[in-house]
């Protein structure tokens, strides 16, 4: 249960001492983590200003219209007021649900967490249920911003470099804030369904992450009940990834910096990623399973979406739910909506990104833009096949 060691766990799935006063969320504890970084973080800092400075206008308007939207890139929160009917008990406590994804960088995890949004809040199963999207890459942007002034600070020294390996702490402790948000907003009861958008690229930060969420939902202090929901979001076609990472230049990362530095960058990123990203799999599920119902002790819910290519790739045998016996309806009701999403990805918006991806290269072979140049010059076969080299190093090709 909650608070006992778990260092007599058999999988041996989890090994650290666990209890909910050393968890990021403690509701006993009101100087739970890093309540000073969580203020500033919360705090809006000049991303709107920066995004009125664009700098590439001639390319923005290569950048097909639906996508170019910037309602697709930022947080939603709906709304709607609560029926109060539809509301599901867990232990006594009130269900929500939280969104963990999964992903490489520019697969499209934010972009489909729009769609998502868009889709339960058209659904009247669902209408009622407020979404919020809690970023880790907008939490920092947002506290650093604060503190340098400047979108991204690039850095040609590893020691510098956030996303390389070596500087694993300086991001977790970016992604821990946010999580704290979501957690705190969710017992605050501000939102219903928390999407924690990051890339939860290792199994030791999913393991950590569910940690928390047993943690939050054995609390006696809280409320309601986390329904957890595991999004993974894969992209492995290489048009798409070189489409994405042209779009991912014009983020708050790079406003500041020239297109070709930024491509750089951003390709630089993900070879770092690549080189240690683990994806979610079955077995992972299962132990994840494994340790909600020995630390709650309950038969509790999880389930596991996948969207692949945009929805082309059919991802059912990897998908899976599972339902404990007393399982209400607004659980089952959620799920079935998010399933219908899944499974029809592709005819909802997949293939209008598709339909834009081809667009985007058939403009690019008859435009010979410095700019576009750049773009071929970086993510090109060399590119793709370190990548590649990458994954299998890794072990999960
Ligand atoms: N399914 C999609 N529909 C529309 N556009 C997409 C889709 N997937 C990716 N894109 C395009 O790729 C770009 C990157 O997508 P997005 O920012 O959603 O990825 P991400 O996985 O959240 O990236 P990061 O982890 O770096 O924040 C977007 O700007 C968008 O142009
Ligand atoms: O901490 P994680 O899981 O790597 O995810 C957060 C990071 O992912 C990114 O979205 C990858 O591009 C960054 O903006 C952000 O800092």
């Amino acid at each position: 249960m909650c608070g006992s060691s778990d260092s007599d766990s058999h999988d041996g799935y989890l090994t650290s001492d666990y209890n909910s006063s050393n968890s990021l969320f403690s509701l006993n504890n009101g100087n739970s983590y890093s309540s000073a970084s969580l203020d500033r973080a919360t705090f809006d800092c000049q991303d709107s200003d920066l995004l009125g400075n664009h700098k590439h206008p001639m390319l923005s308007t290569e950048i097909p219209r639906f996508i170019s939207n910037d309602a697709l890139h930022s947080p939603i929160t709906l709304n709607y007021k609560r029926d109060n009917d539809d509301v599901t008990y867990t232990s006594g406590k009130i269900n929500k649900f939280m969104i963990v994804l999964i992903g490489l960088p520019a697969t499209g995890k934010s972009t489909i967490s729009s769609h998502l949004i868009q889709c339960l809040k058209n659904n009247p199963l669902t209408n009622s249920l407020r979404c919020k999207v809690f970023n880790a890459g907008k939490i920092r942007r947002q506290i650093s911003c604060a503190t340098i002034s400047k979108p991204l600070l690039l850095s040609n020294t590893s020691s510098e470099d956030l996303f390389n390996p070596k500087n694993t702490d300086k991001k977790e402790a970016y992604a821990r804030i946010t999580l704290q948000k979501l957690f705190l907003e969710i017992n605050n009861d501000d939102c219903d369904v928390g999407i924690f958008d990051a890339t939860n690229s290792t199994i030791e930060r999913r393991k950590f992450i569910f940690e928390e969420v047993c943690s939050f939902n054995t609390d006696e202090l809280s409320t309601f009940n986390l329904v957890p929901i595991v999004l993974q979001i894969s992209c492995f076609n290489r048009d798409f990834i070189k489409y994405n990472i042209h779009n991912k230049s014009f983020n708050e990362d790079y406003l500041d910096k020239p297109y070709e530095l930024a491509i750089k960058d951003f390709a630089k990123r993900l070879k770092h990623y690549y080189s240690q990203f683990t994806p979610f799999s079955m077995d992972e599920f299962n132990q994840i399973h494994k340790y909600i119902n020995q630390h709650e002790e309950i038969d509790a819910s999880l389930f596991f979406f996948n969207v692949i290519n945009a929805g082309i790739v059919e991802p059912h045998s990897l998908n899976h739910s599972y339902y404990p016996s007393t399982c209400g309806r607004q659980i089952r009701d959620t799920i079935m909506v998010v399933e219908n999403f899944i499974n029809h990805y592709s005819q909802m918006f997949g293939f209008e990104y598709i339909e834009s991806v081809k667009l985007f290269f058939e403009k690019f072979e008859d435009n010979h833009e410095e700019t576009l140049t750049a773009l071929d010059s970086v993510v090109n076969d060399e590119f793709f096949n370190d990548l590649e080299e990458l994954i299998e190093n890794n072990g999960f090709a």
